[in-house]
């Protein structure tokens, strides 16, 4: 099996989830699906709660930016009177989620309204976070090693937090330093990793990034961070180009820190 040796001067390793410490068809066939089902009761039954009037109030304000830069058609666009039919609007918040995730949309709004919607499930055991194996052990020796360990996905940290704490593995919590969504900015942007780095309070150079998505990777090469690409079963196929440009690893045990045994 090929090695990949991070940079000496790594200090920080920032990871992604989907596609990189959990299998793509956990979200898509169990996260996902959870909220497609739930969404309608869920709405009518915490309509009228602070949390559910927070996340409405986000999902609105999205729409409002979504119509200001002509992303959604007429049915998907959230109306921004305040309804005295409630039936009617959470039909029409049901139907700008669902036009949302149709185009995994990666938005704060969403993200928020799901990791709160998954709470409930994780609590009660419906769903256990899927972790590849090689994940929490590698992570084990990583911070043996004095490397600090970073979540940054677009999943929101509560989301991230309930994935890693009720996992199939029991709580992982303890494996990392930190978490990152997107309230720091898109993942797809390079001021998001430059702000992470900030945040963290060390140069982008001294952070080494696990993804398996291209753009997340270019944006963060852009910052100065370094990159590995992670390919796992069903990750979206790397070009050829890409295949050269990128170190690549299937497994975390790959991975080998500079000075240790
Ligand atoms: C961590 S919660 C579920 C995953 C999710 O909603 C998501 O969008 C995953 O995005 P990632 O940035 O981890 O690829
Ligand atoms: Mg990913």
């Amino acid at each position: 099996m090929a090695t990949v040796a991070i940079p000496a001067n790594t200090s920080v390793l920032l990871l992604d989830i989907e596609g990189t410490t959990t299998p793509i068809t956990f979200v898509k066939d169990i996260l996902f699906p959870y909220i497609k089902e739930h969404l309608e009761d869920y709405l009518s039954a915490h309509w009228e709660e602070d949390e559910c009037k927070q996340d409405v109030h986000l999902l609105k304000k999205q729409a409002e930016e979504d119509t200001r830069q002509h992303r959604a058609g007429p049915v998907h666009v959230l109306d921004q009177t305040v309804h005295t039919d409630e039936e009617k609007a959470i039909r029409e918040v049901v139907d700008n989620v669902l036009w949302q995730m149709a185009a995994d949309r990666k938005t704060t709004a969403l993200k928020q309204l799901q990791g709160h919607m998954w709470r409930a499930a994780y609590a009660a055991g419906r769903i256990k976070g899927e972790v590849y194996q090689d994940v929490a052990p590698a992570i084990r020796r990583w911070r043996r090693l004095g490397l600090k360990v970073y979540i940054y996905s677009s999943g929101s940290v509560e989301a991230q937090k309930l994935l890693f704490g009720y996992s199939v593995e029991g709580d992982l919590l303890d494996l990392f330093d930190g978490h990152f969504d997107t309230n720091i900015g898109p993942k797809v942007e390079s001021k998001s990793y430059q702000r992470i780095a900030d945040r963290i309070g060390c140069p982008p150079e001294d952070i080494t990034f696990l993804t398996d998505v291209t753009r997340e990777a270019r944006a963060a090469e852009e910052a100065g961070v370094n990159v590995i690409v992670v390919v796992r079963p069903g990750n979206m196929e790397l070009t050829e180009e890409e295949k050269t440009h990128y170190s690549l690893i299937t497994s975390f045990s790959q991975m080998e820190v500079p000075g240790s045994a």
